[in-house]
């Protein structure tokens, strides 16, 4: 009770404000931050938009956009109930990449009209982080904003996810001593984030990657409403498994869950292989109780951070927009997120590495200035960055 009050305490009129970084004092303050003095900023920006840049908060400035329709693992409870998740978004981004971000709910589910609202908002914001979007909506509203956008648009579920995902499991697998080529893997839950993680996987070397979702193994010989669920099956589950969680966990090396609470059953990970390796990742309940898991895993790793392992993508987003804000980059491509992944995994020295040590913890100083440098060196090399970090400007 003490702690839940503690809770609700500090989120007592939010967790944000607005500060200035000049006072204004005087009326010739006024007239310098303000009429008649601010004209001649805007004038300058008219005559050259690449202007907003250097004059205004964009360079800076992301803005955290939801429709509250797969709030954590709560599901569609709306945008007013969303917002505390997105003020903590804003207030991690600030905390971590000193990137200023405002959290903006929308009152639609609709994709035609979340792409306009947000197309009209781009020219303020430096860049776009997407946050808890339903699939398959997601996919849509993502890919449309990309290609239409000169700033780098980010859904954090699915991107920010595989990321973390990607550079804890490849730390895992070294702690096992197994190669990402030989194991099997399942994923649970095929939505945002499970998709977006097991394309990553596959790209980073894996071969016999199983999904599964509520009606179980995604295989391509089943007929899918959901047409990512069709193109999914077409890249995973080589040797064509069918049947529940239940079923085809038996032997995995791996199990990652991007789905529910408490959907995996002590019972699957006993008949899982030697050195499995779990990351429960489902929030703010992850898929099982690690304190029943753990003892029976080699490596154990979940979503929160109350826990060793902390596989969030909290460890990822403020680097990844901190380095594009900093090169000006017009997207967030995938040689970005690749090198994002190396960028986090590298923190931990090899040397260093073990069961409950597999990913740095999300306040070592040294993630958001390695991801900020591999992404914007990346950026550069893809053609993406209007800014070289390095030699100044393009
Ligand atoms: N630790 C982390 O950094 C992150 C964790 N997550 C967690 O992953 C979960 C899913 O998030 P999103 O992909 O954004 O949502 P989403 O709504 O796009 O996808 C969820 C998917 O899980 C499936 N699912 C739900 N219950 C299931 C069950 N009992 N068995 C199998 N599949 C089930 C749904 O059918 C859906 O396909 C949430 O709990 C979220 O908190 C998501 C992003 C990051
Ligand atoms: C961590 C996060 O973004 C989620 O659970 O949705
Ligand atoms: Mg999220």
């Amino acid at each position: 009770m003490e702690l839940l009050e503690e809770i609700m305490l500090l989120h007592q009129g939010g967790k944000l404000e607005t500060t200035l970084k000049h006072p204004i004092l005087c009326k010739e303050d006024l007239s310098k931050v303000y009429t008649p003095g601010v004209a001649k900023v805007c004038q300058a920006i008219a005559q050259d938009q690449s202007q907003a840049y250097e004059l205004t908060t964009k360079k800076n400035t992301v803005a955290v956009v939801s429709d509250g329709t797969a709030v954590l693992g709560l599901g569609d409870i709306g945008p007013k109930a969303a917002m505390p998740v997105m003020e903590g978004k804003a207030a991690l981004f600030k905390q971590f990449a000193d990137v200023d971000a405002v959290p903006i709910c929308l009152d639609t589910k609709d994709t035609e009209e979340i792409i306009a609202i947000v197309k009209a908002l781009a020219p303020t914001f430096g860049g776009i982080n997407l946050e808890d979007i339903s699939s398959p909506r997601c996919f849509e509203i993502e890919a449309r904003l990309r290609a239409e956008l000169d700033i780098p648009v980010f859904h954090d579920d699915q991107h920010g996810t595989a990321i973390v995902v990607t550079a804890g499991l490849l730390n895992a697998l070294k702690v096992c001593g197994k190669d990402i080529k030989d194991v099997k893997i399942v994923v649970n839950g095929i939505g945002a984030a499970g998709i977006s993680v097991s394309k990553m996987l596959l790209h980073a070397g894996a071969v016999n990657l199983i999904g599964v979702d509520r009606e179980g193994a995604i295989n391509r010989l089943a007929d899918y409403e959901r047409s990512h669920w069709s193109d999914y099956a077409q890249i995973t589950n080589p040797y064509l498994e069918i049947g529940s969680l239940s079923d085809v966990i038996k032997g995995a090396d791996v199990f990652i869950g991007v789905s529910a609470p408490d959907v995996l059953k002590l019972e699957d990970v006993l008949n899982m292989a030697a050195d499995p390796i779990v990351f429960a990742m489902a929030n703010p309940m992850p898929e099982i109780d690690p304190a029943i898991a753990a003892p029976h895993v080699r490596v154990m790793a979940t979503g929160r951070s109350d826990y060793p392992n902390q596989i969030n993508n909290v460890l990822c987003f403020p680097g990844i927009f901190r380095g594009a804000l900093d090169c000006e980059a017009t997207d967030i491509n995938d040689d970005m997120k690749l090198a994002a992944a190396e960028a986090i995994s590298s923190v931990i020295d090899p040397s260093e590495l073990h069961e409950n040590y597999i990913i740095p913890d999300a306040f070592d100083p040294r993630v958001v200035e390695r991801i900020r440098m591999a992404v914007a060196q990346a950026a550069s090399k893809s053609g993406v960055a209007r800014k070289n970090l390095l030699v100044g400007v393009n």
